[in-house]
């Protein structure tokens, strides 16, 4: 889409952001997904990024933590900033950026391991062995994830044994476990029941204290229930953005009114 009308909220001067992009293509192959999208992410915000199938919403969202970087023929320009540095910069370690900009899936994916052990993996792989410091990292982010009371007698059983609300909740604790900044949620409520999505959403509620949340979602409900910011994606372009309130009461611009009416997409 060229020649697009476009609504971009400026952030205050003294907004503090957790992470932002300049100008950011993604391409597959010769196809570009991502035409130059702009965003500010404020610290200790929650921003949804919605749109119609297709749009370009995960693309980009992916591209926040370089998850995009396995897909073959996949290409970026332009810069995602994290506290200064451009993450696509040369001699950057994935690995040691992502224990700062965490993601969970769409579908929960706990690993065949019991919950304690799903959530102490990452932490032990970067070579915490101290058995206080793990068993804290269990407890604290369980709480933080909600999920503390529901497991905490069975933290040594299966995680795959949970229902799959808990099981996204331990996702979230797995995520959280490794004290990121930010936390990428690709869809996570979307395989789930209403009462989980229900836990979900006070889990990220909860959450946004600590960490700055980035999320795509297909639910214009969920996105005005949960969100401070909402960015609308059409076509691979950030044609909206602006506080939630403004994009589901007075949008600027014609796609994100009919869209967030529900009358396409
Ligand atoms: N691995 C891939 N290889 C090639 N093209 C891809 C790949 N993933 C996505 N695309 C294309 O990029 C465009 C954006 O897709 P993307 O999945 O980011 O959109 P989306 O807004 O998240 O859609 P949905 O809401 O359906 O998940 C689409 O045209 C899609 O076909």
């Amino acid at each position: 889409m060229t020649n697009q009308e476009t609504f971009i909220r400026e952030l205050p001067q003294d907004a503090e952001l957790a992470l932002s992009t300049e100008d950011l293509r993604v391409f597959y192959g010769t196809k570009e997904a991502v035409h130059g999208v702009s965003l500010p992410f404020e610290r200790y915000k929650i921003t949804a990024l919605i749109g119609p199938s297709g749009s370009g919403k995960s693309t980009f969202l992916r591209s926040l933590n370089r998850m995009n970087d396995t897909v073959d023929g996949s290409r970026v320009t332009g810069k995602i900033m994290y506290r200064d540095l451009d993450i696509n910069a040369k001699g950057i370690d994935v690995y040691e950026m992502r224990k700062h900009i965490g993601m969970v899936f769409q579908r929960p994916n706990p690993f065949a391991k019991s919950i304690y052990d799903n959530i102490t993996f990452a932490l032990k792989r970067f070579g915490e062995k101290d058995k206080q410091v793990l068993d804290e990292a269990v407890e604290t982010s369980l709480k933080q994830a909600a999920l503390w009371d529901e497991v905490k007698d069975k933290l040594h059983q299966s995680a795959q044994a949970l229902s799959g609300g808990q099981q996204q909740r331990l996702c979230i604790a797995r995520a959280i476990a490794m004290q990121p900044d930010v936390l990428l949620m690709d869809e996570p409520a979307s395989a789930l029941d209403p009462i989980s999505t229900a836990a979900v959403e006070d889990t990220m509620m909860q959450l946004r204290d600590k960490y700055t949340i980035i999320i795509v979602t297909h639910n214009m409900q969920q996105a005005a229930r949960i969100s401070d910011y909402t960015a609308f994606f059409y076509n691979g372009d950030c044609v909206e953005y602006d506080e939630t309130r403004r994009i589901f009461t007075r949008p600027k611009i014609q796609a994100t009114d009919d869209y967030v009416a529900g009358h396409f997409g």
